[in-house]
């Protein structure tokens, strides 16, 4: 894993968003396709809006795999990772070849087959991640499985997750959030062959020392990302300040 530090969380996502683009092209130059998985929350606003002006991409040679999601959140509610993704990336994107979201709202054991079934026929080349104040990934919460096998998981919430989505505005209040999500595992976003890791905000400092420097341990789960042989994590000044 390398780290890359930038001023701002606009230096921060312009950088990650750049490296991701060049990633993309080679995986369309050498296989006619590429997979990607995007990420959703504040931390990845720069990043996918610095992808989306790229117009150097072939997007219709693109498949996007959507990374997290709540259980029982409808569409039209603000923190929808499916309206986030499709507002912020699909309709703003040239005919993409394919988007494979996460429903929610469909049964959740259902919907987590078919996401598995997918995701297995798809190796993914560049995956777009970002980092919990708790030090989740995806929504892998402390303390993560790093062992189980299945693509997609159904998973609890814990407080400080469902506090931090309530912090950045997502919610009107704590018991809003829901109690379980849809989340790739960690063993999935692990098998991408190259992963950005966009992290910015002084919220996030305590969770940066813990998982960046820390031996690796599921109690701090993306720290795993430090076993990677290609991950690039990108961090501002405020999430840098402890290190
Ligand atoms: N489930 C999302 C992830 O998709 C995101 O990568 C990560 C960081 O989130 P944020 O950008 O809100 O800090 O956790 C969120 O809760």
């Amino acid at each position: 894993m390398k780290i890359e530090k930038y001023s701002t969380p606009l230096e921060l996502g312009k950088a990650a968003g750049t490296l991701g683009a060049e990633w993309i092209k080679e995986a369309i130059a050498k296989k006619g396709e590429a997979n990607i998985i995007l990420a959703t929350g504040q931390s990845q606003f720069e990043t996918i809006e610095t992808l989306v002006q790229d117009d150097s991409i072939d997007w219709s040679k693109v498949r996007m795999f959507h990374l997290d999601e709540y259980i029982g959140l409808p569409l039209e509610h603000k923190a929808s990772f499916r309206k986030y993704l499709t507002e912020r990336f699909i309709d703003k994107v040239n005919g993409l070849k394919e988007a494979v979201l996460i429903n929610g709202e469909n049964d959740p054991e259902e919907e987590r087959k078919r996401l598995e079934e997918k995701i297995g026929r798809h190796p993914i080349d560049v995956a777009f991640v970002g980092i919990g104040e708790n030090g989740h990934l995806a929504f892998n919460d402390p303390p993560a499985d790093f062992d189980v096998e299945d693509a997609y998981l159904i998973v609890n919430l814990d407080l400080q997750c469902r506090q931090q989505q309530l912090g950045e505005g997502w919610f009107n209040n704590v018991e809003e959030v829901p109690l379980q999500a849809i989340s790739m595992s960690i063993k999935q976003i692990m098998k991408s062959d190259r992963i950005i890791c966009a992290a910015p905000d002084r919220r996030k400092a305590r969770a940066i020392k813990d998982c960046l420097t820390l031996p690796v341990t599921n109690m701090h789960p993306a720290s795993i990302l430090q076993e990677h042989p290609e991950c690039v994590c990108f961090l501002d000044e405020g999430s840098a300040s402890l290190l």
